[in-house]
């Protein structure tokens, strides 16, 4: 291999199929289809505000959320692109009521399923700020050649076969963990192909950002106050107060956390017993890639990727990132509360 040769992710996938004689490369075929997916998505979201697709799309979906324009156009991509693939039984989207099954030979011979959430950080799409693209592949647990039914979207995030994201930020990247590894790749816009760039990557033991929407810190329990008390109080020694960093898209958040550690919480409050973000859309894939790289994610009480699923939409508290940081968080929240 010459020196500084780019390594696209189709002959990364190729090579990591070599690994494994049993592989047969349909996981590696599965994504790079949904590489294909995220170039055109990322086609549109560089410039939107040039092509009327900024804004609201005057819908909403089931879990009551307005949709925007591209909300709805990344969706329409992903079920196009997925119907096409040769490798996928079925899908789930944030976007849609119900998952879809894909009713030709090819799709009902497919073993895989996909989940996916179009367009995360909706609330950043018209003021340019990093979106993104979550999806997760399961094995079906339904039989081959028959149509996929919802128990293959329901699976713990443990059984996840693998997980990613694509970030449309200052440049757009692919990031996706299988159970070995978690790699990032960076569309080369000139070649039009995504490229490692971020090489088995792993995330830090410890961190320095912590990052939640303290706008509704009113709302959360005395355990989660006094952490975030504890990210404020000035320490030299310790290396205190934390800098607090909140984009607002998860995926621009977890990216960040990934790379640089840190904890990024969106626990539950008040008002919303079970937090915000999706289980199945978010919090497991999210999970999967953060745990495959050191790092740790829980609903505050057991790990994320052990939640049984029971509702395609429902949603969980997340407290993810840097090992040290969750289990700080989580000693003092319970310490706390238990005693309140
Ligand atoms: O505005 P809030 O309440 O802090 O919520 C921000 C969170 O909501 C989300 O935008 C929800 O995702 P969607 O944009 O896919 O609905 C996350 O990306 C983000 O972490
Ligand atoms: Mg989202
Ligand atoms: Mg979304």
């Amino acid at each position: 291999m010459l020196q500084g040769q780019l390594i696209t992710l189709d002959e990364f996938t190729i090579q990591e199929t070599r690994k494994f004689p049993q592989a047969t490369g349909e996981l590696s075929s599965l994504l790079r289809d949904i590489a294909l997916a995220g170039k055109i998505i990322n086609k549109q979201v560089r410039k939107a505000g040039l092509s009327d697709i900024l804004g609201k799309q005057g819908t909403s979906n089931i879990q009551g959320e307005e949709q925007m324009k591209l909300d709805v156009i990344a969706d329409e991509t992903l079920i196009h692109v997925l119907k096409n693939s040769t490798d996928c039984a079925g899908i789930a989207s944030e976007e849609n009521d119900d998952h879809v099954s894909y009713e030709d030979t090819f799709s009902a011979n497919s073993k895989y399923v996909v989940l996916f959430d179009p367009l995360d950080g909706s609330s950043n799409i018209d003021v340019n700020a990093s979106i993104g693209t979550i999806f997760s592949i399961y094995r079906r647990v339904s039989e081959l050649g028959t149509t996929c039914t919802e128990a293959d979207f329901l699976q713990p995030g443990n059984k996840l076969m693998a997980a990613g994201y694509i970030i449309y930020g200052s440049s757009t990247m692919m990031v996706y963990a299988t159970r070995l590894s978690v790699n990032g790749f960076t569309l080369e816009p000139s070649i039009g192909e995504f490229c490692l760039s971020h090489p088995n990557i792993k995330c830090p033991e410890n961190g320095k950002i912590y990052s939640v929407n303290q706008g509704n810190m009113n709302k959360f329990s005395d355990g989660l106050k006094s952490y975030l008390e504890y990210c404020m109080e000035v320490n030299k020694e310790e290396g205190r107060p934390y800098s607090h960093r909140y984009i607002g898209s998860m995926v621009g958040d977890l990216h960040r956390t990934l790379i640089k550690g840190g904890l990024f919480m969106y626990p539950a409050d008040k008002s919303s017993p079970n937090g915000k973000l999706r289980l199945q859309y978010e919090c497991n894939p999210m999970a999967f890639i953060v745990e495959a790289a050191g790092g740790i994610a829980s609903n505050g009480d057991i790990d994320i990727l052990d939640i049984m699923p029971t509702e395609l939409h429902q949603r969980v508290p997340v407290y993810i990132g840097s090992k040290k940081m969750v289990e700080k968080v989580l000693a003092m929240a319970h310490a706390k509360d238990a005693v309140a």
